[in-house]
């Protein structure tokens, strides 16, 4: 069969609970809206394929629960993406003042990656 995409990207939503990362997503792949607020559980994804300049490129976006108690699932994921966004509320001061937690979250969890392969790599 052939391949359905020549690159594939996976990419993160983070924030606080109630920001609107699942509405985001589902605009960006299904152009639609829920007004309802579901809570994610632990994490969940979509994809969505472009052609750019010839090139299938496939998106894998991974959106987080912004709920603190599934912290240690969602930080599993922060590894393998290539690109995070942090996402707050124009409304909420506070979730954007948040942003900055999410931001040193991020830092230690892909430092503490490259410390790990840096030292792979020295042995
Ligand atoms: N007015 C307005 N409401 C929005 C917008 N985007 C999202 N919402 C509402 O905000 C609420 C939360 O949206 P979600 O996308 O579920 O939030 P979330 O960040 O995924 O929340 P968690 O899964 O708990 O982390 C829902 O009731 C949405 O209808 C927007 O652009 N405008």
């Amino acid at each position: 069969m052939a391949k359905q995409y020549d690159v594939l990207f996976r990419l993160l939503l983070l924030g606080d609970s109630g920001v609107g990362k699942t509405c985001l997503l589902c605009r960006f792949t299904d152009n639609e809206f829920h007004p309802s607020h579901i809570s994610t559980i632990g994490v969940d994804f979509k994809m969505k394929t472009l052609e750019i300049d010839g090139i299938k490129v496939r998106i894998q976006i991974w959106d987080t629960a912004g709920q603190e108690r599934y912290q240690t699932i969602t930080k599993q994921y922060y590894r393998r993406a290539q690109g995070i966004f942090l996402v707050y509320d124009i409304t909420s001061e506070r979730s954007f003042q948040h942003i900055m937690k999410w931001a040193s979250d991020v830092d230690e969890v892909k430092l503490w990656s490259l410390n790990l392969s840096s030292r792979l790599f020295c042995f």
